[in-house]
């Protein structure tokens, strides 16, 4: 794992800086205890020391007091027979013997003659002999004595003992004390004195300071050593060298030592430590002393004055020594320290990016998880809940951490006796626990929760609660609301419409049929579990259904089949069966479900259907009319032959789901568009209606009107209408018919100009058309010349033949509006209509218009004559023609006067002569 630098060293630095000021603070400190266990060792010893030398003295001091008042010396002051002596250089000796502190112990009389003196040789008290007593009066011990009241003390400076006037050598350091006595009297009768050997009181001292002797010292008062580390510096005072003296050597602490009687100071050549001893008590006196035997003392010295300096100098290299050696150990547990810290640093910074990065896991398992997970301690409060309760609940993680009741408070209440017995009373023994609640969200609604909980324990086993989770299953059990309604919609609806349930697995065996299976097959489910379908089934039907099912399964689609199944009752029945197969999660089929219908009824009533339908369709297709079926849209249901046949399709199916009206009725007569909106049949279908229609055309296949006349009829069943039925006929001959009757009646069967009826009709509208316009209108009456000698000459035929020339040139002289009319025989009638208002401008057009007729008419006619047996030949016949008009307006005349105003104007053209034209008198 790669740790940041700068999160190791954000902590690190500042235990560095704490260690190294915590260092620094122990070492100095360390050092200054150090320094002080030094500083208090020395003074210590130092006191100890000077301590020594003072009760070396003290009792030099005693003995000298003791002995000044010896009875033997009392006796040898007042007598001092040789008896008196001799008794007191005996218990001299005695003394000395027993001490052996003493070199000489002696008593010296007031002229300073050695009286009595014991020396101290090689362990032995020695009784000097008097013949070798010397007199000291000259010696500055006895004159600084025997000046001294009684009971005062004379201590000599501590010096090297002098014989023959040199230092004895080996040096012999020599405390000489002494005090004076006197007789009965008071009279100064000399001087008691003691030699001390100095070395006693200085091994005294270095007993006490044994701890310390490489660099304690004895100094006197002018700062000379008289014990000193070094020998070779002691005695200066002796030899006259004052650069053996402190005073020289180390002038600035002797400064300190010598103006203070104890301190201790530390300096730059070291430490130094000092104690001051008074040798002398206050009735104690000293002087200078002197170097030369025989010198006097230079002045006298008091007890303040006479001075040993216990001197302790802990050198300034001892003392870096110990601080060098305290601060490289306090550097190297720094150090130590140091790697220690960063170790564990690095181990803690490692952890919590660890502890980080399983947290972030935590928290991106935890906090994005979909469902709301949940922790809850022994007391049932949150330890943990996830954000995604606010998506679930509607409330926020928060408001669950602040109040453990809060769940219970939202559950539905239905739900919250439950949820809360499981709430309080679930244990750490208690198993993973399962079940659904719902719970009411702050809108109202109800939300359905899926509850998953179980106990949780540390490492050590420890209960830490129930661990759980909470997913929003409302979409689920909606869902499977559904399903089950469903399922239950299908159960009732399969019930209610009589089916049962089935299912097969691979080897065709039922493994379900649900209880409807009795009313369709006559065996309950019981007796059908484990069987195969085909144990049931009629025997004919067996192969059909065996092929029908395996092709299902091999293209793995649904399958739709009829059989007959053998009830229990050894019964036929029909069976309806829908099955589908299933599959497993690979896409293999593993069996088949369905449902079966007892469809016997149905089927009979089918079988019977199609029976009715076989016969209707042989009914239909032996009609001679076409008939159809449409249904409620109009589309074609069916067609018979009769239809193929009459409008030209060679297929029924080319029609049939066809909009029939859209295929054949599209069109009136001359092509204009027929909107099925205002089809009669159309309409009358649509309202249920029959309706017959005589004369319209349906367009066959080419797109050729074909005239028909047809009936059609709603298809009603139980007051439903379903469609309708048509039946038609062409009626192309009977039209063709009709028109030739109608011809017949209105026209000329010759020359096919209207006949007198038609033209009676025209004439009539002639005369109300002039009536509303003004104009003038001409009717022109005209009769061929001699006609009848053509008939006698060639026969009827060419007489015939030159009639329709006639009309045709007749026709040929007139406008559209007009009309030409054969009247009967070799008469014709023309009427102008909308001539002129002015009546004799009409007159004038009528005439130059009659003019033209008579002279089309009056030019030869090339007639084909063919009679019986003989060729066809031609004649040539030339004729004339007389022409009778009259003018007519409104209604002024009766058509009939009209008619027979032009026929009396034909008439006076004949009796003119023919070939001419006669203007009635009424046209003028
Ligand atoms: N070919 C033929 N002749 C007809 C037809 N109808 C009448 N006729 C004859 O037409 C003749 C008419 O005769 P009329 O008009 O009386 O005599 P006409 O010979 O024309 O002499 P005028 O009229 O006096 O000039 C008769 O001989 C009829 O038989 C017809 O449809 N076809």
């Amino acid at each position: 794992m790669n740790i940041s630098p700068f999160s190791f060293l954000r902590l690190y630095l500042p235990i560095v800086l704490l260690v190294l000021v915590g260092s620094a603070f122990y070492s100095n400190q360390a050092i200054e205890y150090e320094l002080t266990q030094i500083r208090n060792q020395e003074s210590a010893y130092i006191k100890l020391g000077a301590g020594a030398l003072s009760n070396k003295i003290g009792f030099v001091s005693h003995d000298l007091m003791f002995l000044s008042r010896h009875t033997a010396l009392r006796a040898a002051i007042e007598q001092p027979t040789q008896k008196n002596l001799a008794h007191l250089a005996e218990d001299f000796s005695i003394f000395s013997a027993s001490l052996g502190h003493y070199d000489q112990i002696r008593w010296i009389d007031q002229h300073g003659m050695e009286k009595v003196r014991v020396d101290y040789l090689q362990g032995k008290a020695v009784v000097i002999p008097t013949e070798k007593l010397q007199n000291k009066g000259q010696r500055y011990y006895f004159s600084d004595t025997i000046k001294l009241k009684p009971n005062e003390v004379f201590v000599s400076p501590l010096d090297l003992n002098i014989e023959q006037n040199s230092i004895e050598v080996p040096y012999k350091p020599m405390l000489r004390i002494a005090t004076p006595v006197s007789d009965r009297q008071g009279n100064k009768r000399g001087i008691v004195i003691l030699n001390y050997f100095g070395n006693e009181l200085l091994t005294a001292y270095s007993d006490a300071t044994a701890r310390i002797a490489d660099h304690s010292m004895i100094i006197n008062g002018e700062g000379y050593w008289l014990k000193s580390p070094n020998p070779n510096d002691e005695w200066g005072f002796m030899f006259k060298r004052p650069e053996l003296s402190m005073k020289t050597r180390a002038p600035l602490a002797w400064e300190h030592i010598s103006n203070a009687e104890t301190g201790q100071l530390e300096l730059e050549d070291g430490l130094w430590t000092w104690e001051t001893t008074y040798p002398l008590k206050v009735t104690e006196k000293s002087s200078t002393g002197a170097v030369d035997a025989f010198t006097p003392s230079s002045g006298e010295v008091g007890a303040r004055q006479y001075v040993w300096k216990s001197v302790a100098h802990f050198p300034k290299s001892s003392l870096n020594a110990i601080r060098h050696g305290l601060w490289l150990k306090v550097v190297w547990i720094t150090g130590v320290l140091l790697i220690l810290f960063a170790l564990v640093i690095w181990q803690l910074v490692r952890s919590w990016k660890t502890l980080a990065a399983e947290k972030l896991k935590f928290s991106t398992v935890a906090d994005f998880a979909y469902d709301w997970e949940t922790w809850l301690d022994s007391n049932g409060r949150y330890l943990y809940c996830s954000p995604s309760c606010e998506r679930i609940t509607g409330r926020p993680a928060e408001a669950f951490m602040a109040d453990p009741n809060l769940l219970l408070n939202i559950c539905h209440p239905d739900d919250q006796a439950r949820l809360k017995s499981h709430l309080q009373l679930h244990q750490a023994s208690d198993p993973p626990c399962e079940f659904d609640f719902r719970i009411v969200l702050p809108d109202g609604k109800v939300r359905w929760l899926e509850h998953a909980c179980q106990s949780v324990f540390g490492q050590a086993g420890e209960f830490l609660g129930r661990r759980a989770s909470n997913r929003d299953i409302s979409e689920r059990q909606l869902s499977e609301e559904k399903v089950r309604y469903s399922e239950q919609r299908f159960q009732d609806v399969s019930n209610a419409a009589g089916e049962y349930l089935w299912e097969i697995d691979t080897k065709m065996r039922y493994t379900y049929v649900s209880n409807r299976s009795t009313n369709v097959k006559g065996y309950s489910p019981e007796e059908l579990l484990g069987h195969t379908p085909m144990e049931f089934m009629h025997p004919d039907d067996i192969a059909g259904v065996g092929e029908i099912v395996n092709r299902a399964i091999a293209d793995k689609a649904p399958f739709n089949l009829q059989h007959r199944d053998i009830t229990k009752s050894g019964a036929i029945v029909w069976e309806e069966v829908n099955g589908t197969p299933i599959h497993d999660s690979q896409g293999n089929v593993i069996g088949l479900r369905g449902a079966g219908l007892n469809i016997t009824e149905r089927k009979l009533s089918e079988l019977a259907l199609q029976e009715s339908h076989q016969k209707m369709h042989s009914l239909l297709n032996s009609m001679a009319e076409g008939a159809y079926g449409v249904d409620m849209n109009g589309n074609c249901t069916f067609v018979n032959r009769s239809f193929l046949r009459i409008l030209g399709y060679g297929h029924a199916d080319e029609i049939i789901g066809k909009h029939v009206h859209e295929l054949i009725h599209h069109s009136h007569p001359d092509g204009t568009v027929y909107p099925a909106s205002e089809c009669k049949m159309y309409n009358a279908f649509l309202h249920g209606q029959e309706i017959h229609v005589s004369d319209e055309v349906f367009w066959n296949k080419n797109g050729i009107a074909i005239p028909v006349e047809y009936r059609s009829q709603p298809i009603i069943s139980n007051g439903i209408m379903l469609g309708a039925v048509a039946t038609f006929v062409d009626i192309t001959n009977r039209k063709l018919a009709e028109d030739q009757i109608r011809n017949l009646a209105f026209y000329d069967a010759l020359t096919l100009l209207p006949n007198r009826r038609l033209l009676y009709d025209r004439l009539t509208h002639a005369m109300a058309a002039s009536k509303r316009s003004g104009h003038y209108c001409a009717l022109m009456f005209l009769d061929l010349d001699n006609f009848k000698p053509l008939n006698d000459t060639y026969g009827h035929v060419v007489g015939d033949s030159l009639l329709v020339e006639v009309a045709h040139r007749i026709n040929g002289c007139v406008r559209e509006i007009d009309t030409v009319a054969r009247f009967g025989g070799d008469e014709f009638v023309v009427m102008i209509n909308e001539l002129d208002v002015n009546k004799s401008e009409s007159a004038v057009h009528a005439g130059i218009i009659a003019e033209n007729i008579r002279l089309a008419l009056a030019k030869p006619y090339l007639l084909k004559n063919k009679r019986l047996g003989n060729a066809e030949s031609l004649v040539v016949h030339q004729c004339t023609s007389s022409v009778g008009v009259v003018l007519f307006i409104g209604h002024e005349q009766h058509p009939d006067d009209i008619l027979k105003g032009a026929d009396n104007a034909m008439y006076k053209a004949k009796e003119l002569g023919r070939n001419q034209i006669y203007f009635s008198d009424t046209s003028h």
